[in-house]
């Protein structure tokens, strides 16, 4: 059973950001809501503009809300920062191109008295085998690790990450989030803002959808994607009629597409639906998929209209 005293990781409540120029105002973040325990690993998944780094931003303490309140561990975030209790790779703040990597990370973890630790957060970001090169000639995607070394350094409780791996290839991005995983698995808790639908499926335990200011969608990755639609059969059939019969037959089923004889069905219950399909409506070739982020992403966030 879970500890009701425990101190949840983030705490967000009625959170509203306004940005306002001289000609209009900005709602960025319209009012959010959110607990996030310690030891979880949260995506906050949204297109551009979603809020997600504003949010982020006021995580962190470097954007004070409008309105609203935000903690970590019980803490301003501010105090938190301060404390080593939470850090940070964000997109924004600059590396000095000209000092090496490893040079980079001395200087920082002398000024968080963490020299000790220098070496082994060389080694778990992978930055060991590039420590005399000049931050300059970094990749994009080296650049990125060297931040995430930077964040490691004073052993957070906490680490947020906004776009961790903007500027990484697929084999980069793999590696990233290797390193990542064995950080949370010693129990610390990782937020992440991305844009990769992937990234969130494939990492994050729980999703947390923004979209205009707001959170669309907050639960399990894995349940939300059941939640929204479903599964995918794909059948094809002897005739266009075959297929209309086999989706009359049911209320929890709905043709999605169709490309020929080939019929694809959005189904509450496929495996009852795809015995059907074989054995009473001469389909074949069946396939069945889980939808995948993208699609339930598409689906919440879609404008009403
Ligand atoms: N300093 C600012 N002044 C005015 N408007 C701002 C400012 N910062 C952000 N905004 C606006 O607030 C909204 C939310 O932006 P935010 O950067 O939080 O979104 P995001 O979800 O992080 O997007 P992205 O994925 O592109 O980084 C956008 O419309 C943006 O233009």
């Amino acid at each position: 059973m879970e500890t009701l005293t425990k101190t949840n990781a983030v705490s967000l409540s009625g959170l509203k950001k306004t940005f306002s120029t001289p000609r209009s105002k900005v709602e960025a973040v319209k009012g959010i809501d959110l607990q996030i325990q310690t030891g979880q690993i949260v995506a906050f998944l949204g297109p551009n503009g979603a809020g997600k780094t504003t949010t982020v931003d006021m995580i962190l303490g470097l954007t004070q809300p409008t309105e609203g309140s935000a903690q970590i561990l019980g803490l301003d975030p501010r105090q938190a920062v301060l404390a080593g209790r939470v850090s940070a790779v964000l997109q924004t703040g600059g590396l000095l191109r000209d000092m090496t990597v490893k040079e980079t990370v001395s200087v920082i973890a002398h000024m968080h008295e963490q020299a000790d630790r220098i070496g082994e957060v060389m080694e778990r970001t992978g930055l060991d085998k590039i420590a005399k090169r000049r931050v300059g000639k970094c990749s994009g995607g080296e650049q990125q690790r060297i931040k995430f070394a930077l964040a490691l350094l004073p052993d957070p409780d906490v680490l947020i990450l906004d776009e961790p791996t903007a500027g990484m290839d697929v084999m980069a991005r793999r590696d990233f989030w290797a390193a990542m995983r064995v950080e949370a698995t010693e129990g610390r808790t990782v937020i992440f803002a991305t844009h990769y639908l992937e990234e969130a499926q494939n990492f994050a335990e729980r999703t947390v959808l923004m979209n205009h200011g707001l959170i669309v969608a907050d639960g399990a990755t894995e349940d939300l994607r059941k939640l929204i639609s479903g599964r995918a059969v794909s059948a094809s059939f002897p005739s266009a009629e075959h297929a209309e019969r086999a989706a009359a037959s049911s209320d929890s089923v709905q043709v999605a597409e169709r490309n020929g004889l080939r019929f694809a069905f959005r189904s509450s219950d496929s495996d009852s639906f795809a015995a059907a399909l074989l054995t009473e409506y001469q389909g074949y070739d069946l396939e069945i998929s889980s939808p995948s982020l993208e699609d339930a992403f598409i689906q919440l966030t879609k404008d009403p209209s």
